[in-house]
């Protein structure tokens, strides 16, 4: 174990000493098959608060299908996903249709690849912002309207552009748009499928600055998943590597991308630093 790891693990364990709160998720031998086909095989890991983790891998290497078992979309075949409620490791799985539905609202935030998939694109812009907030008992007009409108602000979208529709919004700002609307109630996790995917270089750029200042101003914890290394090292604390639906190195992001110890992730770096 690396001198940073066993800090942290040291500081973790005076935090559990302390009576301080514990990993906000915990992921215990989650499996997922379909059929005879491995989706995602005997993944572990903790998240803590304040915490990104960033999950990286070729296609087909069972990122997406890890995402939905921790988000509640899909159903594990075996092992169990733990969250934190009011300072309890809650298993989600047994949770009830409501109770998830309610998670899903306040405390977890789903930020997809396609905006089209997270927003509603026959509602204007503040509506979509202002619905989610709706969605946790908010019922004033004029502080919904406020929210939207510093939640735009917040996500460089002009006020004026707040009754449009997301369909006249290029795909940068649809994906700005998504992001207000999952962060306007203030989750304490966010996953990410592919959040810069399908955005020309310089939107990319501008989104990834907009994601990291947010995530740390707000003191997020989040899971994403990316082909794309430059997104991890530039906003996940550490890094899961993925291949063949396995888990194949898992550690602080800058130590796996500058000293990556599995033949997989070497070639994974090798071929972004030739390309
Ligand atoms: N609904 C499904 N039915 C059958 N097999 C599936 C299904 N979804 C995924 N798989 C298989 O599970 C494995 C993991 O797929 P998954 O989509 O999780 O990978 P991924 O790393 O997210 O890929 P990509 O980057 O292309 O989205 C693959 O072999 C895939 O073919």
């Amino acid at each position: 174990m690396s001198d940073g790891k066993s800090l942290q693990g040291f500081s973790q364990g005076l935090c559990k000493g302390l009576g301080r709160p514990g990993p906000l998720l915990s992921v215990e031998g989650v499996t997922k098959r379909y059929g005879a086909r491995i989706g995602c095989a005997e993944v572990s890991f903790d998240l803590w608060p304040g915490e990104v983790m960033g999950i990286v891998g070729e296609s087909g290497s069972g990122k997406t299908t890890l995402l939905r078992c921790l988000s509640g979309h899909l159903s594990p075949d075996e092992g169990r996903v733990l969250y934190d409620i009011d300072g309890q490791p809650t298993d989600t799985l047994t949770l009830t249709e409501a109770e998830r539905r309610r998670l899903m609202r306040t405390d977890w935030a789903f930020v997809h690849q396609n905006p089209r998939d997270g927003l509603r694109m026959g509602v204007s812009a503040g509506g979509n912002v202002g619905e989610r907030l709706m969605g946790t008992g908010a019922r004033h007009y004029g502080r919904i309207r406020a929210a939207a409108l510093d939640w735009l602000d917040r996500v460089e979208i002009a006020a004026d552009r707040i009754d449009d529709r997301p369909s006249a919004f290029s795909g940068g700002m649809q994906q700005r748009l998504q992001i207000a609307r999952n962060l306007v109630t203030g989750p304490r996790l966010v996953f990410m499928d592919e959040p810069t995917g399908g955005l020309d270089v310089s939107v990319q750029a501008r989104l990834l600055d907009l994601l990291r200042g947010l995530v740390r101003e707000m003191g997020l914890s989040a899971v994403i998943v990316t082909h794309d290394l430059a997104v991890v090292r530039l906003l996940a604390d550490r890094l899961m590597v993925m291949q063949g639906g396995h888990v194949v190195e898992q550690g602080l992001t800058d130590q796996v991308l500058d000293d990556p110890q599995h033949a997989y992730t070497q070639l994974l770096v090798s071929s972004v630093l030739q390309a």
